[in-house]
Order: structure tokens, then sequence, then C-alpha cells
């Protein structure tokens, strides 16, 4: 097939061939809390191009809208990143079977906590556009540290500001940490698209959106750099946090 007619959305789903014997060790590995699947879809699935080509453009409309509301007068300084032919965004399907919940501790005896399926973390792409099944699950953390369950909804999508916007807006939008519960009852299924730039776009920041008494917080780097840097630390790890100017760095 023609890549160029493929468009971005398909060629980010394109199949990664797996032997059941790699699948098999892939869902041993993420032990039984949560079997992830990465991208197994069957080829040319025409609903899945479709269901990604939707969210794409949300994505991209909702960037558009952000960066009129910060003022930037290139409305699509951001959306342009995930339009770009090389776009490194991605679809994610988790699947939580139903777990036994966990005792508190060997002397209280009623088990109800949950159990972690996706731990805390920030997603590092730019925007995330989450949606799930009719099953909780999905938790964000306040300022304050306190865990807030998202009410579950298959007909709402769930945005995630992810890090490299955060970086993009100086700071201005936060990317927001959540975990996913799995729950004793039912499974949950969850489909996160996450909005990626090229891997080797240069992330910075809008130069309407720094200023003397705003300097730029982070420096500049690329998104194969900031992925790099991810994946040498934890899933909760504050990635971003490497990227941070120092103080006498800080230009405005
Ligand atoms: O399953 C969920 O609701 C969250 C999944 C998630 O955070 C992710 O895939 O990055
Ligand atoms: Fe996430």
């Amino acid at each position: 097939m023609d890549k160029a007619n493929l468009g971005t959305s398909f060629r980010q789903i394109t199949p990664q061939k797996f032997s059941e014997q790699q699948l098999e060790k892939a869902k041993e590995k993420q032990s039984s809390r949560v079997v992830f699947f990465s991208l197994v879809f069957p080829e040319h699935s025409s609903a899945v191009s479709a269901y990604i080509e939707a969210v794409r453009e949300l994505a991209c409309e909702l960037l558009d809208l952000l960066a009129e509301g910060l003022w930037v007068p290139d409305r699509s300084v951001f959306s342009r990143l995930i339009r770009d032919v090389d776009s490194d965004s991605i679809i994610r399907l988790n699947h939580y079977p139903p777990m036994p919940m966990l005792c508190q501790d060997k002397d209280s005896s009623p088990c109800n906590q949950n159990k972690v399926g996706f731990g805390e973390h920030s997603d590092p792409q730019i925007l995330t556009i989450l949606r799930s099944n009719d099953v909780g699950g999905l938790q964000i953390s306040l300022n304050d540290g306190a865990w807030v369950p998202v009410t579950p909804d298959p007909a709402t999508f769930c945005v995630n500001v992810g890090d490299l916007l955060q970086a993009m807006t100086n700071g201005r939008f936060v990317s927001v940490r959540h975990k996913a519960l799995t729950n004793s009852y039912k499974s949950r299924m969850s489909m996160a698209y996450f909005a990626a730039p090229p891997p080797d776009a240069r992330i910075t920041v809008p130069p309407e959106m720094i200023s003397p008494t705003k300097p730029a917080l982070y420096k500049p780097f690329t998104w194969a750099e900031f992925k790099k840097a991810a994946f040498a630390l934890r899933l909760g790890d504050s990635r971003l946090g490497l990227f941070r100017m120092e103080c006498d760095e800080q230009v405005a």
C-alpha cells in the first residue's frame, strides 16, 4: 500500500507482528493485573482507521482552541505536530481483568482494597484522548495529592494533558497524574489515543508565552530525546524535571 495514501493515522497503528509466543510472554511480563495490548489490530481495519482519524481531529481541534485561549497568534502551533506525516501518535488498548481485592492488613478481615492495574503516571505525549467501557477505575491526582475517581461513561472522552503540552505551554497546562484500579467483579477496557509529534520535532514554547516575568522553564528538546529519557525512568517518575532550566539559565 502506498504510504502517502495511508495518512498519519494508519501509519501509527501499523500492526506489529507478534508471534503467539511473544504475546504470551508479554502477558506474563505484565502480570495478570493488566493485560496490555499494544497495536494488535487486524490489518487494514477501516473502523480502527476511522476512529483514529476522528480522535486525531478532535485532538487537533482542542489544541487549536487551547492555543487561541492562550493568545498565541499561530493557532495551529501545537496541532501541526500531530498532523505531521511523521507524527509518532499511537493508540493503546488496556484490559483490566477482575482481580480479587487486597486485604488491608493481616488482622483486618475485609479485603476491600482495589489492586492497581496501571500505576500512577503522567502521559508523556502532548494530549491523550481516552475512553473506557462503563467500568470505573481511572483516578486523577489533585494538587494536594488526593485521588479523585473519574466517573466511567463510554460516551465521553477523558482528555489528559501530557508532559509535552506542559513543556510547550511553559507550565501553563500541567500534565495530569493518573492511575487505573481494577475491581473484583467486572473487566475494565480502555482505549487511549496519544497525540505525539514526530520524533525529531523540537519541543519549544511559542515566543509569545515567554517574558521576563515568565522565563522559559524547560530547555528545548526533541520528542526522541524525551522518550529516551522517559524509558530510562520508572513509570511514576517525573520526566520533565530532567529538562528543567536551572535558575541561572532561565531565558526570557
Ligand atoms: O485505563 C485507563 O483508564 C488509563 C490508561 C492510561 O493511563 C494509559 O494508557 O496511559
Ligand atoms: Fe496514562
